[in-house]
């Protein structure tokens, strides 16, 4: 069985560069460096009578596996890859290094693939590459493995307790790749514990395969926990959508690199509208419930953008260092501007009724009001009051659900089969209760509970922040 020490290893002569001190004696504080290898939760922890198989990969035409081919327990990958060798130990990089089980094949598995049920759901907002993942599960699945027996569960977490799961088979999904959206369905809220462990109970599905962000991988933790406490002999694998990239430890969550891609468009009209306007504004809203990631990309990638607002960096519009001040500048300067705000920017600033204040969605998320729009009435009012007398535009672009609703491109198409085909082979080997994603470009197995409390938010100390505010030259509203 392969699974992780708990121990913590010291390691010494992993971070040895064969460039020794004075003397040929290493510097102490290295000898502090050590790697904690994360445990994974796997089947056997709690059933410990399972029968292991050779993988059926050993006998592919296409793959011939070596030696090499498959990954073992002494496979891991490191949670850091920069580390402070001053031996300053008040810095984070030079506490014990967390590493995780690498991503990949293993020489034994756990499942007998002619008993495998496998289901495959999707949960919360579209994302582009939804469709990619569930084709490359199916796909994954039945040519690597010979798995036959694979679900389409509808609807999202609902969908285990109402309606009845799809078959599915690489030809069904065969063209699934190209299309946006899920073809499967997703829905928010529907999260009932019971229901749902009974539905997968009642189905037969001993692997569940939950494609969603960070409240499906929440909801994840809980299935996963009564799934062991009912000792089950059902894998669940968590793989990380969001078109935010609000999700945690992994390097970026897949079609977060379409949505930059697809912001391009609307920030070029944008664009193009101010410019060929007297005075003219442009203003692009993107998505970004909680963090900034696809505006601050987006306008790294566009340098076209004046101004980018995200939830991270709080702004204001009257006053010194404040909005207005910036843009009647700027329009001084250039004639024109473009702003992209974050659909989370400013939420603070809109009045709204008490009822407002309280709407929730089904999975229990804030409401948000539209920035834009609100935006747009406030630079419309501010121009009227301080500048009378001379011609003004706004054009208010939103292309929020655009950017989301279309297929992944390349390079996500690709990362969304890595992502299927690594969580795949996890769960053949008997892992559960995991999520597989990329940490520095290396494919590894966390915990899904780790995942589910970790947020990545744009921090606005390092040097890509720095780096919007040197493109854009905007204010900082006050924070240094
Ligand atoms: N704390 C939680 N416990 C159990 N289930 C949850 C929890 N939070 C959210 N869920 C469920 O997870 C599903 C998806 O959640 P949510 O709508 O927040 O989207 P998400 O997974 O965060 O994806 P995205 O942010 O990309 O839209 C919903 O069915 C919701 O009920
Ligand atoms: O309108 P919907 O489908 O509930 O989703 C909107 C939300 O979904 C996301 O795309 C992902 O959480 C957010 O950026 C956005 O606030
Ligand atoms: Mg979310």
């Amino acid at each position: 069985m392969e699974v992780a020490s708990t121990e913590t290893a010291n390691l010494n002569t992993a971070v040895d560069d064969g460039r020794a001190e004075e003397g040929g004696r290493r510097p102490q504080h290295l000898d502090r460096l050590s790697f904690s290898p994360v445990q994974l939760p796997h089947l056997a922890d709690y059933l410990p009578n399972l029968q292991t198989i050779t993988n059926p990969l050993e006998n592919s035409q296409f793959y011939h596996p070596s030696d090499e081919f498959y990954l073992s327990s002494s496979d891991v990958i490191l949670r850091q890859t920069v580390l402070d060798l001053s031996g300053n130990f008040h810095s984070p990089s030079t506490s014990p290094h967390l590493s995780y089980p690498r991503a990949g094949p293993r020489k034994l598995i756990f499942f007998d693939p002619s008993h495998v049920r496998a289901a495959i759901v999707t949960c919360g907002g579209l994302c582009p590459g939804m469709n990619t993942v569930i084709r490359e599960l199916v796909v994954g699945l039945w040519e690597l493995y010979g798995v036959r027996e694979i679900y389409g569960v509808k609807a999202g977490y609902r969908g285990f307790y109402s309606g009845e799961p799809v078959r599915l088979n690489p030809k069904l999904v065969h063209n699934w790749h190209k299309m946006g959206g899920t073809v499967l369905e997703t829905s928010r809220g529907g999260f009932d514990l019971d229901k749902i462990v009974n539905g997968i109970q009642d189905r037969g599905f001993n692997q569940v395969y939950i494609i969603g962000g960070d409240g499906t991988m929440r909801g994840a933790v809980t299935i996963f926990n009564e799934i062991c406490h009912r000792k089950l002999n059902v894998a669940v694998a968590g793989i990380p959508k969001t078109v935010d990239n609000d999700i945690g430890i992994i390097d970026k969550s897949f079609g977060f690199q379409t949505a930059v891609e697809m912001a391009q468009q609307p920030i070029n009209a944008a664009h193009v509208e101010a410019e060929s306007a007297v005075n003219g504004i442009g203003l692009v809203k993107l998505m970004g419930r909680s963090t900034g990631h696809i505006a601050l990309h987006a306008t790294l990638s566009s340098r076209d953008v004046d101004c980018c607002l995200i939830p991270e960096n709080e702004f204001y519009l009257e006053g010194k260092g404040g909005l207005f001040e910036f843009l009647d500048a700027r329009l001084k300067e250039n004639g024109h501007a473009v702003l992209v705000v974050a659909e989370g920017a400013g939420q603070d600033m809109i009045p709204r009724t008490d009822a407002q204040k309280e709407e929730r969605d089904e999975s229990g998320n804030p409401v948000f009001l539209d920035v834009g729009g609100w935006l747009k009435s406030e630079l419309k009012k501010w121009w009227a009051r301080d500048h009378p007398d001379e011609l003004f535009t706004v054009k208010y672009i939103d292309p929020t659900y655009m950017i989301r609703a279309v297929p992944a491109n390349a390079t996500d198409n690709l990362y969304c089969t890595l992502l299927a085909h690594s969580a795949i082979h996890g769960v053949m080997a008997g892992y559960t209760g995991f999520v597989c994603g990329p940490i520095n470009g290396n494919y590894a197995y966390i915990p899904v509970k780790e995942v589910a409390l970790a947020k990545n938010e744009v921090n606005t100390r390092d040097h890509k922040w720095a780096w919007v505010r040197s493109v854009t030259n905007q204010p900082d509203f006050g924070r240094s």
